[in-house]
């Protein structure tokens, strides 16, 4: 929020493309999100939601297009600071944890690379993390596999959320949850989008768990932003897209791949 009160645009990409072996994965991406604000990705499978949080994150570079941030252009800000991946938190898909480590070493990954880091401030801090995703002190020193696929989710968010990063990305945050866990992992995800001002982009196929965690949604297919809205033009848009995507509809313009 600006001084004036003017909520400012922290996140702008303009006419965002990525292709492999001439196939456009993004094409002509424009979004922007508002500082504090929450986005939601939905869209069919291989429609390019992950690859735009990579190509967002710099894992993948991207052919054309824009990508601003804070009213920068990102590569500026990339040439001035340290590491600008430490403004990210993020959530991989199948929360990606690393095997070798303890749940608590996972959640203190980017703290633990630094010079100096002393392990049992940053284990201390982990602690407090572990309580606010509703785990309990114990689950630290064990190793993922040791885990349910509800309490690896957490452990991924409380990696994610390690920090009160700037901008959060959480791809899938509750696929293949039960309902009530969902539920809980989503207002997790408004907790900390509110409490720390995160400015947030979710990835999610789960629209129930899309209409919880923001207002602001919008669509790919193929690549291309198909509809952009609030959750309320969702329930009413004619988009053909969207229609039948909320309907699971097999009849419509995403095409239902058969091998
Ligand atoms: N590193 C890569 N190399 C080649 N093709 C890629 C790469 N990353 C993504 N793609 C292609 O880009 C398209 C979009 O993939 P992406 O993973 O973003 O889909 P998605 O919408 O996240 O799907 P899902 O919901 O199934 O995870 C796919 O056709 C995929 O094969």
């Amino acid at each position: 929020m600006t001084e004036n009160g003017k909520i400012n645009t922290a996140l702008e990409v303009k006419g965002l493309s990525k292709s492999f072996n001439g196939l456009k994965a993004l094409d002509a991406v424009d979004l922007k999100v508002s500082s504090g604000e929450t986005l939601v990705i939905i869209g069919p499978s291989g429609s390019g939601k992950t690859l735009l949080l990579k190509v967002l994150l710099g894992i993948i570079p991207y052919d054309m297009g824009h990508i601003f941030v804070n009213g920068h252009p990102k590569e500026e800000l990339e040439d001035n600071s340290h590491n600008f991946l430490d403004c990210f938190g993020m959530l991989f898909q199948q929360s990606a944890l690393f095997d070798s480590m303890t749940v608590w070493e996972n959640i203190a990954f980017k703290e633990l690379k630094k010079q100096n880091a002393n392990r049992e401030e940053v284990k201390a801090s982990v602690i407090a993390l572990l309580d606010q995703v509703g785990l309990k002190q114990d689950v630290a020193d064990l190793f993922p596999a040791e885990l349910s696929g509800g309490m690896q989710k957490r452990v991924g968010l409380a990696r994610a959320f390690a920090g009160d990063p700037e901008f959060l990305f959480l791809d899938e945050p509750t696929a293949g949850l039960d309902p009530i866990m969902s539920n809980s992992i989503s207002q997790l995800i408004n907790q900390q989008a509110k409490e720390h001002f995160s400015t947030s982009i979710i990835i999610s196929s789960d629209l129930d768990s899309a209409r919880s965690i923001s207002t602001n949604i919008m669509m790919l297919h193929e690549g291309k932003v198909v509809w952009h809205g609030t959750t309320d033009d969702l329930d009413k848009t004619k988009n053909p897209y969207v229609q039948q995507f909320i309907h699971k509809s097999a009849e419509g313009p995403i095409s239902v791949l058969t091998e």
